[in-house]
């Protein structure tokens, strides 16, 4: 049987420190790396980060959005930017944040989390704003594959807060009740005090804004922590946003790293800079 994400995580944060760099090839970048805006140039953006950390970072996060934009021969790149990656020994988030209704989100999670499809990633990103039961065959596909789900709950960005800090009827907050959810997919992994495979995304942003939504971030669970960087957060913001659940907090920082490339030693020793950082706050 297939070692569960959460456990496969747990290990390679242990093992590698808990970072996630995100591969996000912005115009810009490319441009500030003498590259050309198309295909030939996001190839080779793809392919330096990939040889420079996929052996060092716990976790790359491919941001679909760049490779989409490019139509099929971005996604190629992003094929074999996954293959690459996971052979290296890096665990691939795919930040696509799907959502969908339940008969759709069923394609995307074979998109992403059939172990056969040119896709498949050890963890996808999920959006939960057609109803957290849409995300059920996610859900199962992730658990049927040892596969991880990180779904959005507070997000890094100011304009999130009207939507996810919005009431329920029942009086709690959307991004608890998210929340919430998460933590009774990963109960059963969890016991024991396994780290579970199914994940949010809380900004490192936030500050005290989880609290302030009622948010109960012991899900059991990963949580990805965009915002390091060129957001503005630091590794020390950390420990206010999450508290005790720190010790599940995956931070992922893109711009903030990819702005050292091309150079390969720079690329190398910015990542490790922020995983000790991350791991100093975390412990
Ligand atoms: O709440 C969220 C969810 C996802 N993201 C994604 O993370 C990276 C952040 O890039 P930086 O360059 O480190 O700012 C990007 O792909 C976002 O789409 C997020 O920022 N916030």
């Amino acid at each position: 049987m297939t070692t569960p994400f959460g456990a496969r995580l747990r290990a390679a944060m242990d093992a590698r420190g808990p970072l996630c760099v995100g591969i996000d090839p912005h115009a810009s970048l490319l441009a500030d790396w003498g590259l050309d805006d198309d295909v030939a140039g996001l190839e080779r953006f793809t392919r330096t980060v990939v040889d420079a950390l996929a052996e060092r970072v716990a976790v790359l996060k491919p941001q679909s959005a760049f490779y989409e934009r490019f139509g099929s021969r971005g996604v190629a790149v992003l094929e074999r930017a996954v293959a690459d990656a996971r052979a290296a020994g890096a665990l691939v988030l795919m930040d696509a944040k799907r959502g969908d209704i339940g008969s759709t989100m069923a394609a995307y999670a074979s998109a992403y989390l059939d172990p056969s499809g040119p896709l498949f990633s050890d963890a996808v990103t999920v959006s939960p704003y057609l109803g957290f039961g849409s995300l059920r065959p996610a859900l199962d596909a992730a658990r049927a594959a040892g596969a991880g789900v990180f779904v959005l709950a507070l997000t890094s960005n100011p304009e999130g807060a009207e939507v996810q800090h919005a009431v329920r009827p029942d009086g709690t907050t959307v991004a608890a009740s998210v929340l919430a959810s998460l933590k009774a997919e990963n109960a059963a992994e969890a016991a024991g005090g396994r780290l579970g495979s199914y994940g949010a995304v809380v900004g490192a942003t936030l500050g005290g804004a989880a609290g302030e939504a009622g948010a109960d971030l012991a899900i059991d669970g990963p949580l990805l922590a965009p915002g390091i960087g060129a957001q503005g957060a630091t590794p020390a913001d950390l420990p206010a946003v999450f508290g005790p659940a720190v010790r599940n907090v995956v931070p992922s920082v893109s711009r903030g790293v990819l702005r050292h490339g091309p150079d390969v030693a720079s690329l190398v020793e910015a990542a490790s800079r922020m995983a000790e950082e991350v791991r100093a706050v975390a412990e």
